[in-house]
């Protein structure tokens, strides 16, 4: 099982860009922060102290003019006072049992200094200009710091190409503890969020089931296509998902200003050959293009793209435009979230002056030759009872040509409502 080992690095030192596919870097933790005790002054100007802190503990405080400093673990972080008033948690600036902020920030002066501190083995203490008085626990604060955020991602993951999700054995929830056990989900749910993928057997064969095996998971979102959507090769919507074509590795709804998170294809049914599934892990396919051409990743993490759908079928006149790079990464770690990636759904490419096309294109193509090697195309057969969830932002799917009646159920679901189950149930999501 390869887990998140560091090529990043190297691809560091070439780009600006780097990210999270392969490279974990351990957030600080609930770490006990040593005890920090003693606060000097060290310059002429009150706002200036500096902790003398006894070696080799690593921890050292200082408030300096533009912001407080806290090192502590290898780590120099860096903390606005503006920031620190603005999220002091007493009683009246917040309401812990809803977990809001009653303060409010437009009163607060934007060049505020502490006058006073205070420091004990956890917490610092400052006093500000109209006496009020702050707590931080020393913890919280490194918990909480930009320089922890950005060593650590948001969502760990399992990156994978076939060879790596094949020999990671990964089970398969099973219907009726699924519906009853709230471990079973929790374990679904934490492979889903690893690998992107994940399945749920014995299911009964019907739309009914395959509604309540998704809702135990997550409200359906609706869109145009309906809550619970069950189509064949009828050509019933003006989209070549509706025949029997071969269809290259995609993400859905990239015509959507927020594409759809989560996918659920059950297949009811299916008389003929062909239709297999193909599943690709966008993310381990970027990260290989961050590895050998960061330039490349980061084009295609910054230029807009269009997709566009356009229906004119009696029944259905849909019009939707999604706009947003192919790669969406977090600018504060660079870690990916989510990949919007169909050729047949792009749209005209009008907002990018051509020598960048020209370099998008080329982008394009590296990620798409990466998207497209054996190695990382894992092929399933849909099978009645078995029910495949497919994280929209992240696993490309695709499918073979059929023939013979194939009916496919599903739906697609909210994401935040999938990932608020996940927290739920003790998962970082
Ligand atoms: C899943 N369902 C059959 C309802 C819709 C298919 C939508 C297909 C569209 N080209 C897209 O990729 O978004
Ligand atoms: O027919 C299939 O297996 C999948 C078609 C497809 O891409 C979709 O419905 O989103
Ligand atoms: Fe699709």
């Amino acid at each position: 099982m390869r887990q998140y080992q560091s090529p990043i690095k190297q691809a560091m030192s070439l780009a600006r860009v780097f990210c999270h596919l392969h490279g974990y870097l351990q957030p600080i933790s609930n770490a006990q922060i040593p005890l920090v005790s003693v606060l000097t002054r060290t310059q002429n100007n009150v706002k200036h102290w500096q902790h003398t802190a006894p070696q080799p503990t690593s921890c050292r405080l200082q408030l300096q003019e533009e912001c407080l400093e806290l090192s502590y673990g290898g780590l120099v972080m860096h903390f606005d006072y503006v920031w620190l008033r603005d999220h002091c948690r007493s009683a009246s600036c917040y309401n812990s049992k809803t977990n809001q902020r009653n303060l409010d920030t437009a009163n607060v002066e934007l060049n505020i200094h502490p006058t006073n501190y205070r420091v004990d083995d956890e917490n610092l203490f400052l006093t500000w200009p109209d006496g009020h008085v702050t707590r931080y626990n020393l913890s919280w604060l490194a918990q909480n710091s930009y320089e922890g955020q950005k060593q650590s991602a948001m969502q760990p993951r399992i990156v994978w190409n076939s060879d790596i999700y094949t020999s990671a054995k990964v089970p398969f929830a099973n219907w009726d503890k699924f519906m009853t056990c709230d471990e079973e989900l929790k374990n679904f749910l934490s492979n889903f969020l690893l690998y992107g993928i994940a399945f749920v057997e014995g299911v009964p064969s019907t739309v009914e089931a395959t509604e309540t095996v998704t809702r135990r998971v997550s409200l359906i979102r609706e869109t145009m296509y309906g809550k619970m959507w069950n189509f064949t090769s009828d050509f019933s919507r003006g989209d070549t998902a509706y025949t029997k074509l071969a269809l290259d590795r995609h993400t859905d709804t990239t015509y959507f200003q927020e594409p759809c998170g989560i996918q659920v294809f059950h297949c009811l049914r299916h008389e003929g050959t062909g239709g297999r599934t193909l599943l690709v892990d966008g993310f381990y396919s970027a990260g290989q293009v961050l590895k050998k051409t960061p330039e490349h990743f980061e084009l295609l993490a910054r230029v807009p793209i269009k997709h566009e759908y356009i229906e004119k079928v009696s029944k259905h006149q849909n019009h939707m435009i999604g706009i947003g790079p192919v790669l969406n990464v977090y600018p504060w770690n660079n870690e990916i979230y989510m990949i919007r990636y169909n050729n047949y759904d792009r749209a005209v490419i009008n907002t990018v002056p051509h020598d960048i096309v020209k370099r998008w294109y080329v982008a394009h193509r590296e990620l798409t030759t990466e998207l497209r090697k054996p190695e990382n195309e894992l092929w399933v057969k849909l099978k009645p009872g078995k029910v495949l969830f497919i994280d929209n932002w992240r696993v490309m799917h695709g499918r073979e040509s059929f023939t013979g009646l194939r009916q496919l159920c599903g739906c697609y679901l909210t994401r935040d409502d999938v990932l608020n189950t996940a927290r739920s149930l003790g998962l970082q999501a």
